[in-house]
């Protein structure tokens, strides 16, 4: 039995996210799903059959954000991140006694950084205890354009990857936009292909990954009650993987956002 599906989400359920879901419709998970883009052992929509919750309804009283127009206030992001990991971890374990499916990440890192061991450690063990299951390629800083471009092009044509992350900064000898062109934008889970980058941009165009740190930054936002429509926004910080894409994803979101970019390799500050 056929069964259209919209892709949905835990992220998914905000008027915000609407605005930037998939609109991909695929078969039911009780045919094996013949998909476009992750490969044929997962399916590229994915909807729990029973996830109805507005994760807006978990937030404490007390994180209610006070309307004066005025106060600043430090938005504690970990209670969040605890429940997206759980209701993550759910929906793979739902995959998996559904379908028997579940996503599996590749990391490639170059050279010996120590703050980049630390974030792909960091993010493997995130995975790990969601059920995401992860693969490492690990190259010497001295490997050469070609060798990278091979791994990123087998972790492409691999069915069983269904996400890549080439670890940033790569040595300086390495053409990082020639690398991130190569990845295959419905496996580019940081967002930074230039399709994702440039749909991002466009409104009405749906990239297939966001960067997450913008994500996030508009997540808490919205988990806090803040709306965003018609305010001015000032981001510090241009850079790909944070500032510029903010901006971005406020523009397209929301008409009347001025955003400002200021100084590179900022983090972020929003104020409302
Ligand atoms: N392929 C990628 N490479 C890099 C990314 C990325 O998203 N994808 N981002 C950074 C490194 N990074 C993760 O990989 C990362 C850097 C910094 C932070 C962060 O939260 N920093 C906080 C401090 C947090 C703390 O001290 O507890 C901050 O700057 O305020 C998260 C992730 C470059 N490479």
């Amino acid at each position: 039995m056929k069964k259209s599906l919209h892709f949905r989400s835990f992220f998914e359920t905000t008027p915000w996210h609407k605005t930037l879901r998939k609109t991909l419709h695929f078969h039911s998970f009780s045919s094996p799903p013949s998909c476009t883009f992750l490969g044929p052992n997962l399916p590229d929509v994915w909807i729990p059959k029973e996830n109805n919750t507005s994760p807006h309804t978990l937030l404490p009283q007390s994180f209610q954000w006070s309307n004066d127009g005025h106060s600043a206030r430090i938005i504690e992001g970990k209670p969040i991140a605890k429940q997206i990991k759980l209701k993550v971890a759910d929906e793979i374990r739902k995959m998996k006694s559904e379908i028997g499916k579940f996503p599996r990440l590749a990391v490639v890192l170059v050279g010996d950084r120590k703050d980049s061991h630390t974030f792909i450690h960091v993010k493997m063990k995130a995975c790990d205890k969601v059920g995401i299951g992860t693969v490492v390629s690990e190259l010497p800083e001295s490997c050469t354009e070609n060798e990278l471009l091979d791994v990123v092009s087998g972790f492409n044509d691999d069915d069983d990857v269904h996400g890549i992350v080439v670890q940033l900064p790569l040595p300086q000898h390495l053409d990082e936009e020639r690398i991130m062109n190569v990845i295959r934008p419905e496996k580019d889970v940081d967002g930074f292909h230039p399709l994702n980058i440039g749909n991002l941009a466009i409104r009405g165009r749906k990239p297939f990954f966001i960067p997450c740190a913008s994500k996030s930054c508009i997540e808490l936002l919205l988990r806090h009650g803040v709306e965003i429509r018609g305010k001015r926004v000032a981001i510090i910080g241009r850079s790909k993987i944070a500032g510029l894409p903010t901006s971005l994803l406020l523009q397209v979101t929301k008409k009347n956002v001025v955003a400002e970019n200021r100084e590179e390799n900022v983090s972020i500050a929003i104020w409302l």
